[in-house]
């Protein structure tokens, strides 16, 4: 199968020692990725590294079958990112900050700015300035804006930061629909393990820097009760593992 991305062996190690070690982990194409971990275990930090904010001190990284760093620009043409909080210019509109993302990709139409407010949930917005939003209409039009020029795969840190429960449940359908019309792949980093558990296919779970584990959705729910049940068993072994000296600690 088509790997959309793949990290090599890719550790990130900050000044202060902390950061992620050793990470193997591959995408395919349509494939709902969940990344779970602790506060600090370094899903942003990896995040990051796949969009190219920053840059891995070993290890390799390919989007679309090419290395990420020789191939920049081509790669991330086909990625739409939303990382950590979005920046938004407060005194122009939805439509406006909008326009400004679509000016910098070729081609993009002007009724796209219509569609992707109507996705996220924003289409009554669109003429209001953004200082009058609030955290979630913001999340939201960070979302609209990630999706803009209709990528290939979609990498969101704490997407439904903000969000109110109607707009989790408009998050998922729109996740599922772009998953199942536009077979768009998905990483999405989150703490809402419920949420992950009726979206993702695939999960991993991040710690301390470590990605312990990885599994099918599906298989690990025949062998665990709940997701969660699966994560916190799992953090409880890597805590034992760490304990024995037995984990990769070093970060
Ligand atoms: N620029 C940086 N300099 C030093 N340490 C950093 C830097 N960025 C992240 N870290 C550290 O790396 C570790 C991983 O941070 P990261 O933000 O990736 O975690 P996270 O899993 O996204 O956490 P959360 O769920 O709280 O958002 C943390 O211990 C953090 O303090």
């Amino acid at each position: 199968m088509e790997d959309i991305a793949k990290l090599t062996e890719v550790s990130k190690e900050f000044r202060n020692g902390r950061g992620i070690s050793g990470v193997n982990l591959s995408l395919q194409k349509g494939d709902i990725y969940g990344l779970l971990g602790p506060n600090g275990a370094g899903k942003t930090t990896l995040l990051k590294m796949l969009t190219g904010l920053i840059s891995p001190s070993f290890g390799s990284i390919s989007l679309f079958g090419q290395d990420l760093e020789r191939s920049f620009a081509s790669g991330m043409r086909k990625v739409g990112c939303m990382i950590e909080s979005a920046d938004f210019y407060d005194y122009v509109t939805a439509i406006q900050y909008l326009k400004l993302n679509a000016s910098f990709y070729p081609n993009i139409r002007a009724q796209r700015i219509d569609e992707v407010l109507e996705a996220v949930g924003l289409a009554a917005f669109g003429k209001e300035k953004i200082r009058h939003f609030s955290t979630g209409m913001k999340q939201k039009l960070a979302m609209a804006s990630s999706i803009l020029h209709s990528p290939e795969l979609v990498i969101w840190d704490e997407p439904t930061n903000g969000l109110d429960i109607e707009g989790v449940v408009h998050f998922r359908a729109l996740v599922q629909q772009l998953s199942a019309e536009q077979g768009i792949t998905f990483l999405i980093s989150s703490h809402m393990i419920h949420e992950l558990e009726q979206l993702c296919n695939r999960v991993g779970i991040l710690n301390q820097g470590v990605l312990i584990r990885e599994g099918n959705v599906q298989e690990l729910l025949t062998d665990n009760h709940s997701l969660e049940q699966y994560y916190i068993a799992e953090l409880q072994k890597g805590k034992e593992l760490m304990n024995h000296g037995r984990l990769d600690s070093r970060i």
